[in-house]
């Protein structure tokens, strides 16, 4: 890793890498404090058909709206200083200490409201403008230690600057597009990025802080694309949860246009005063002491708010109903004729994201179908295989069963092991008697039980010894001839006394 960069800013850490370069927290020797810095290297994405003096120039119109932006919104880093070096560019930022709301987790309910009451303030300011984040995500908002005010980091447009290409009819567009998934609503992410969509994705923000889980992680409904967040936080103060709701809303039309009616409709719907929430830009980062916080004047339709008092007012004071409901009547009918070619354009504009979100329902659907129908064929190719392994199963089972047949015939059939234990003393003239209990014995056809019995003789009778042999069981059986019935045949040894 480098040391310095400029000879100026001594590198203390890597703070991360994102896809347009690294952001460092470092220090600035050339300040008597030393004090630290963050310093964000940006590296142009496309630079074939633009050269890098046109990057430079957007480079340094975009970071020249960041100036303006930090110098006068306490809620934003003041940009220090910004250069090119080589082929990379480089902002110089205020290190903002705290923790982003990523790694806060989740946060109580009541602390949520006033983050997002305060970034409301922040994005009034950001939006009279004319300027858009393009990428508000828990990672880009860190809660300052010193004043646990949010403040904003990672403004989207500077990045932009360094993918931009030239169209074949000499328009410059920028061929990247900024915003974190999840948190980009789907007009942003086909290039057209209004500001109700950096109140979308504050709404996300903010449902991250209440229930610790990415867009990406919760369960969203199949038909209108709504997240389901309300089911992990039951208990939500119901205005918090109408506002969320509201902002979170895929159709951009359903959504509140501005960040001054979102912060309104927060308030609002408490039934209360309109909010004392000091406004950042009137906490000034300037010289100017005793400045009071703002009340926001109700039916204002500016973004920046003006100061009037400290104390807290009712939101209309009673005996002035009457010519105020007439102000607002014809306010709205002089806005409603102004105002209709917009509604008009909003409408076309919405008719043309349903259409697209109606072409895109078709495709997944007829995707799915073709999937189902591959899944189904494979199954079909599945079952077949596991029929015929079945089948081959059982034609080697009953294989094994026949050969255990045979085995178990061919045990039964007795077997005849001829041995001749004393040749010598079998010759003609051999005699013995027979054994055992009184009674006939069996008198067998080979030399074993299995053997069908052939003749009979009795306990004492005398017998000629012709052969002898064993059975299966290993047992010494004679082949006798039995000369009172004059029968030849075998007995077992223990019957014959030899
Ligand atoms: N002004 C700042 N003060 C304190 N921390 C900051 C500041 N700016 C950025 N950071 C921190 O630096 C880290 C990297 O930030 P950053 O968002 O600039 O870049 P990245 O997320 O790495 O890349 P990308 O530009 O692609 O979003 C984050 O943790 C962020 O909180």
């Amino acid at each position: 890793m480098e040391e310095a960069i400029a000879s100026r800013y001594k590198i203390i850490k890597n703070l991360g890498s994102g896809g347009f370069g690294d952001t460092f927290l470092a220090q600035d020797l050339q300040m008597p404090s030393a004090r630290q810095v963050v310093i964000k290297k940006l590296k142009p994405v496309h630079h074939n058909n633009i050269s890098l003096e046109f990057i430079e120039t957007l480079f340094e119109k975009e970071a020249k709206v960041l100036e303006e932006l930090g110098q006068n919104c306490p809620q934003i880093p003041t940009l220090y200083a910004y250069f090119r070096e080589n082929e990379e560019f480089y902002l110089v930022q205020e290190y903002i200490e705290g923790k982003s709301l990523a790694e806060l987790g989740v946060i109580h309910p009541n602390q949520c409201e006033s983050i997002l009451s305060s970034l409301l303030n922040t994005l009034k300011y950001v939006h009279g403008k004319n300027i858009i984040h393009r990428d508000i995500k828990p990672e880009n908002i860190i809660l300052r230690d010193s004043d646990k005010l949010p403040v904003l980091i990672d403004f989207g447009a500077v990045k932009e600057s360094m993918g931009a290409v030239q169209l074949s009819s000499g328009s410059t567009v920028s061929s990247v597009i900024i915003g974190t998934r999840g948190f980009i609503p789907p007009e942003q992410s086909t290039g057209r990025t209004v500001f109700s969509s950096d109140l979308y994705a504050l709404s996300l923000t903010i449902i991250y802080s209440l229930t610790g889980k990415y867009p990406i992680e919760l369960p969203n409904n199949n038909i209108t694309g709504e997240l389901d967040w309300q089911s992990y936080i039951p208990n939500l103060p119901l205005n918090l949860k109408t506002v969320l709701e509201k902002a979170s809303k895929i159709d951009l039309a359903q959504r509140y246009p501005t960040a001054q009616e979102m912060y309104e409709a927060l308030h609002l719907s408490q039934g209360q005063t309109m909010a004392v929430t000091p406004n950042p830009i009137d906490l000034q980062k300037s010289s100017t002491p005793n400045l009071a916080p703002t009340v926001l004047i109700p039916n204002s339709m500016a973004s920046v708010p003006q100061q009037v008092s400290q104390v807290s007012q009712p939101l209309v004071a009673p005996q002035k109903n009457n010519l105020l409901v007439i102000l607002i009547t014809a306010l709205l009918v002089a806005l409603g004729v102004s105002g209709g070619f917009f509604v008009v354009q909003q409408m076309k504009e919405t008719q043309a994201r349903l259409e697209e979100i109606e072409k895109e329902k078709e495709e997944t659907e007829a995707r799915l179908a073709e999937e189902q129908t591959k899944r189904e064929e494979e199954e079909l190719k599945r079952q077949e295989s596991e029929k015929m392994r079945l089948e081959a199963e059982k034609e080697r089972a009953k294989a094994e069963e026949l050969r255990r047949q045979a085995e178990i015939k061919a045990q039964s059939q007795p077997q005849i092991r001829t041995v001749v234990v004393n040749p010598s003393s079998l010759t003609d003239g051999s005699y013995g008697t027979i054994t055992g209990s009184t009674g006939s014995k069996n008198i067998r056809s080979g030399p074993g039980t299995g053997y069908p019995v052939v003749g009979e003789g009795y306990t004492g009778e005398s017998i000629e010894i012709l052969d002898s042999g064993y059975d299966n069981g290993g047992y010494l059986w004679y082949k006798v001839y039995h000369p009172s019935s004059g029968v030849t045949g075998w007995m077992a040894g223990q019957l014959v006394n030899y």
